[in-house]
């Protein structure tokens, strides 16, 4: 059986005010395991992480971490996660080593100050000013300060945002190596392809809730995929094959370009063109979709808001949030 590292049962949080920014999740992560949970804007990501993290009691509900409760253990539960913000912060006058010294100074059990730079690529900055770090190398350096510690679990708030493409895909293969190596890990993140290239499971949270979650291709599954072309010259839409003989479950025109939807995409595409062949048509446009993480997630926020009837990326409460998150719980 998988061992859980994190169990989370029904959790809630509610912020000062009333306003339940997490609302009844429940989700497991393996060890070994690097599991991303995405959303929208003000989704609940960090809210989330941050009860994982112990820095504030739930509402209601149930959190495990390595079998303790983050909050009320914390001192055993801390120093065996890393933990990795959204925006560091370091002093900018102090240089790469200076920083890293004074963050094992904190660090219960720290490994060699410079076997953590090594790990991700900045030995050879060390005398360099944090302020020179370029926006990749600090997010370098944040990253290995959550590893200090040598952590068992590792929580990633948006690693690689403000990162150009070559920084995020160097984060990338650092966070697939610790992976690798066994560290079991945490991801928000609002790139799907980041989920796409690192999760080995993922969940989109909606509002506060979980809206969809597994393996990226089960949950790409749920989705159907699309098949688009114009409508031929002197064609109308009844001229096309019967919709149902193509294994179709979706359709629209917009213009003259024919919309399809399919659970069955081969199929589908195979039985158009064999007609357009037998009818000698040309399908100009023609482009075939398999469904994508992309589409999925922005469907599954569509549907939900549809669900709830409500208006999705509201971040009215954002605000607040400067304020210190901690201390304005309700709970
Ligand atoms: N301290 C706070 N007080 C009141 N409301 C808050 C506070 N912190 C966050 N919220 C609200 O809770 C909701 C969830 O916020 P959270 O930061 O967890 O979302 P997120 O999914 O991490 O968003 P983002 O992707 O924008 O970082 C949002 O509507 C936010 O405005």
């Amino acid at each position: 059986m998988t061992e859980h590292v994190i169990d989370v049962t029904d959790l809630r949080r509610t912020y000062a005010g009333g306003y339940e920014a997490v609302r009844g999740i429940s989700f497991t992560v393996g060890r070994g395991e690097l599991f991303a949970l995405l959303g929208t804007n003000g989704a609940g990501k960090t809210s989330t992480v941050e009860l994982l993290e112990g820095l504030t009691e739930p509402a209601a509900g149930e959190i495990r971490v390595l079998g303790h409760d983050p909050y009320r253990d914390r001192a055993v539960v801390r120093p065996r996660i890393g933990v990795m913000l959204q925006e560091g912060g370091f002093p900018s006058e102090l240089t790469v080593t200076e920083t890293a010294r004074m963050w094992a100074g904190c660090t219960s059990g720290a490994r060699p100050v410079g076997e953590a730079l090594e790990a991700v690529g900045l030995s050879r900055r060390g005398e360099t000013r944090v302020k020179q770090l370029s926006g990749g190398e600090k997010r370098r350096l944040d990253l290995a300060m959550a590893l200090m510690g040598d952590p068992e679990v590792l929580f990633l708030d948006e690693p690689t945002t403000g990162l150009d493409a070559e920084g995020r895909r160097e984060t990338w293969e650092l966070v697939r190596a610790l992976r690798d190596n066994g560290t079991t890990v945490l991801l928000t993140t609002h790139y799907l392809e980041e989920a796409e290239q690192l999760a080995d499971r993922l969940a989109i949270m909606h509002e506060g809730r979980i809206a969809a979650s597994g393996r990226v291709a089960d949950v790409v599954a749920t989705q159907p995929s699309q098949i688009s072309f114009d409508l031929p010259d002197g064609y109308f839409p009844g001229d096309l094959p019967p919709l149902a003989d193509l294994g179709v479950t979706g359709h629209e025109l917009v213009g003259r370009t024919v919309r399809l939807r399919t659970g069955t995409l081969q199929r589908s595409a195979t039985e158009l063109l064999v007609w357009a062949q037998r009818a000698g048509v040309e399908l100009r446009g023609l482009d075939i979709r398999a469904a994508s993480l992309e589409e999925a997630f922005l469907r599954i926020a569509r549907d939900a808001t549809a669900a709830d009837g409500t208006t999705p990326m509201t971040n009215e409460p954002h605000a607040a949030r400067a304020a210190g998150a901690a201390e304005e719980d309700a709970a």
